[in-house]
């Protein structure tokens, strides 16, 4: 059986759904009424797209009012983790955010939590009985889409070990290793390095798990021409996009999911978690 709690995401196809009506009190508290017509003997899973502590205060009434409804096995399928890149400490007096929201869905005791293209080994570390949806199908389809005669861009230490499992999956395909630096003192971009030469003509494909502001791969993108590079395509398992796509046109095709939001009309392609997972 599927809850479904965000109506526009819907990433299990071909399953029974939960019928529920869920609304926010004047007070601005959210609330749920599932229907009992299930068998609560069945595993329950409850999809959502967790961007926010409202979301998050959706999701705990939900798994309670399952619990009250006798559902002993409960799997949740949160497509983007919040605070994900809040994964360290950088200075005093900053929160480990990632480990606030893991230890709120820890407690709610749940069977399996799936999540896609977690940001770093931090949140599955974090998270009990938690399951890491790889990227690899995510960028196939980019792949089906732009053709293979491309390197795999790395844009940093973070990406790394990711993007050479990637490789491995669509058999080889050539991997572009780069880095970047931060001023220590204001965490700001100070520079990018590209770790190859030969990139004269080439496509490119930018493999990272979140776009926010895009500084990153503007600056990236930067670098890349400076080498001569050909056509460059930016593919991001979740895209914030907080600065819009205007920032971005120094790129040929950009590519995300729906895990973070739905993206009607915009200059990005979504290939659908439904077509994913
Ligand atoms: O679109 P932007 O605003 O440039 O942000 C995107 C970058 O931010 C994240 O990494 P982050 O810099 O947090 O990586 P780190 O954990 O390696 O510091 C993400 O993996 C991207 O690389």
């Amino acid at each position: 059986m599927i809850l479904n709690l965000d109506p526009k995401f819907a990433p299990f196809q071909n399953q029974e759904e939960i019928k529920f009506q869920s609304f926010t009190f004047s007070g601005g508290e959210p609330h749920i009424k599932i229907a009992p017509d299930f068998d609560p003997n069945e595993k329950v899973t409850i999809t959502h797209r967790l961007n926010s502590f409202n979301d998050l205060g959706l999701l705990c009434v939900t798994v309670d009012a399952l619990r009250r409804m006798d559902v002993k096995i409960i799997d949740l399928f949160i497509p983007y983790f919040p605070a994900a890149r809040q994964d360290r400490v950088m200075i005093p007096g900053e929160p480990l955010s990632v480990k606030v929201y893991a230890d709120i869905i820890n407690a709610m005791q749940l069977n399996k939590v799936f999540v896609f293209d977690a940001h770093s080994e931090v949140t599955p570390a974090l998270l009990n009985n938690s399951t890491v949806i790889p990227n690899y199908t995510f960028i196939k389809e980019v792949l089906n889409k732009i053709g293979e005669n491309v390197k795999l861009i790395s844009p940093d230490g973070g990406a790394l070990k990711k993007i050479y499992k990637v490789s491995e999956f669509l058999g080889g395909v050539e991997v572009v290793e780069c880095s970047k630096s931060r001023d220590v003192k204001t965490g700001k971009l100070s520079g990018f390095k590209v770790y190859n030469d030969d990139l004269q003509g080439m496509d490119c494909l930018i493999v990272d798990d979140i776009c926010d502001g895009g500084g990153t791969f503007v600056g990236l993108a930067e670098e890349l021409k400076k080498k001569n590079a050909g056509k460059l395509y930016l593919a991001v398992s979740h895209g914030i996009f907080n600065k819009g796509f205007e920032v971005l046109n120094c790129f040929d095709g950009i590519f995300t999911t729906n895990s973070f939001k739905d993206f009607e009309g915009e200059s990005v392609q979504v290939i659908r978690l439904e077509n994913l997972v």
